[in-house]
């Protein structure tokens, strides 16, 4: 049941992946037979539960979020949608700090969704977590159009292109953008 991650998103405002995006990662998961995945950016737990419904039933989904109350949540959330406590592990924190202790190449997947300015620190770190053939999605890169409109120049978008860019210039990694939700830039780490 996504009900209550959803129903949280919308009383409280943190925006969620919606259901075509989800979906797709869901689709991800199961493809990679992801037993680890790292997820920045929890939210109220509604990519988190697509995500776990797509792994293996002994998966674990590391996920990051700098506010305890939104993991909060996505804890009852995953527990309404009828996941085992010892599914999910909640690191509270900032992204860029909590990533570093996370260890090297042990992720099948790594899904980005916290602050769209950092984006190519989580590219730099996800090329460490993820193993050969793992691979790492960013969520909203259409930043709602603003991506393909160039009289925008805010520091988020102008962020937003240049991991854009480095995915698509990088040797290690074979891209591909899904029109899914607010576009899901996905690539497979050679
Ligand atoms: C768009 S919401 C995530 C939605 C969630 N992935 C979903 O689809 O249900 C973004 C989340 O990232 C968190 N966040 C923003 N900047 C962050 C940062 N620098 N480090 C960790 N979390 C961050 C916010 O607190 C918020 O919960």
């Amino acid at each position: 049941m996504l009900t209550y991650a959803r129903a949280q998103s919308a009383r409280t405002g943190i925006r969620a992946i919606g259901p075509s995006g989800g979906a797709c990662l869901r689709l991800l998961a199961a493809a990679l037979d992801a037993k680890a995945v790292a997820e920045i950016g929890t939210g109220t737990g509604v990519s988190g539960v697509y995500l776990l419904r797509g792994m293996r039933p002994d998966g674990v989904l590391t996920t990051v979020d700098a506010e305890p109350v939104h993991q909060q949540f996505a804890r009852e959330a995953y527990h309404a949608a009828g996941f085992a406590s010892n599914r999910a592990r909640f690191i509270p924190g900032q992204a860029l700090d909590v990533l570093p202790r996370l260890a090297d190449g042990q992720y099948d997947l790594v899904f980005c969704d916290g602050d769209p300015a950092e984006s190519q620190q989580y590219l730099a770190e996800s090329l460490r977590l993820l193993r050969p053939g793992g691979m790492v999605c960013f969520e909203g890169v259409f930043q709602e159009g603003r991506l393909a409109e160039p009289e925008h120049r805010d520091p988020q978008t102008h962020a937003v292109r240049e991991l854009v860019r480095d995915v698509r210039e990088s040797d290690l990694l074979l891209p591909a953008l899904i029109p899914v939700s607010d576009g899901l830039l996905c690539a497979v780490k050679r």
